[in-house]
């Protein structure tokens, strides 16, 4: 393929679609408090980053099934409704993605990591690092909607 053939197909890369689980803890009163993170299994890209749970659409699927399936895969975890939240493209070099992030306030079962991921309930600012660059916009919400002001996550050169 000539160059400008290949730029012109890289510039309208189809972005491929992803639900994101965002569980939120809240308390009696409904404040929303603690969120989960989970690391990105060896073998894939970005393996050991930190995001949201989730995975891509299968064909057919609507974003609250494929959020219900992967959860339940990746997690063992039954989710209660999705709620639409916000939606992100991320042009990574791997792939062009849309993320579709939606809040989660019930599920029930065990956290089995089955994917020999690794799990951590966090607050701003988020402890646990790397995280993926998807992933930091998630935290400028947080921190928009929560009032938050300082740096929502680590990048190793604080010590
Ligand atoms: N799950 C998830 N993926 C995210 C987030 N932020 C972000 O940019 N992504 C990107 C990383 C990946 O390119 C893509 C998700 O694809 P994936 O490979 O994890 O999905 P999958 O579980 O369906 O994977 P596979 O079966 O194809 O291996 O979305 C996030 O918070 N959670």
């Amino acid at each position: 393929m000539k160059q400008e053939q290949e730029e012109s197909v890289a510039a309208v890369r189809k972005a491929v679609d992803v639900a994101v689980g965002v569980l939120v803890e809240r308390d009696a009163q409904g404040r929303e408090g603690r969120f989960l993170l989970t690391s990105r299994p060896v073998g894939k890209v970005y393996a050991g980053y930190w995001e949201f749970p989730g995975g891509k659409l299968e064909a057919g699927e609507s974003v609250e099934q494929a959020l219900a399936r992967e959860l339940h895969e990746e997690l063992g975890i039954t989710i209660g409704s999705a709620h639409a939240w916000q939606e992100l493209t991320m042009d990574y070099e791997h792939a062009r993605v849309r993320l579709h992030f939606c809040k989660v306030y019930e599920w029930s079962g065990e956290f089995e990591m089955r994917e020999q991921q690794a799990m951590a309930w966090q607050e701003l600012p988020v402890q646990v690092q790397p995280v993926l660059p998807g992933t930091i916009p998630v935290l400028d919400w947080f921190a928009a909607e929560r009032g938050f002001v300082g740096a929502t996550y680590l990048t190793g050169a604080e010590a």
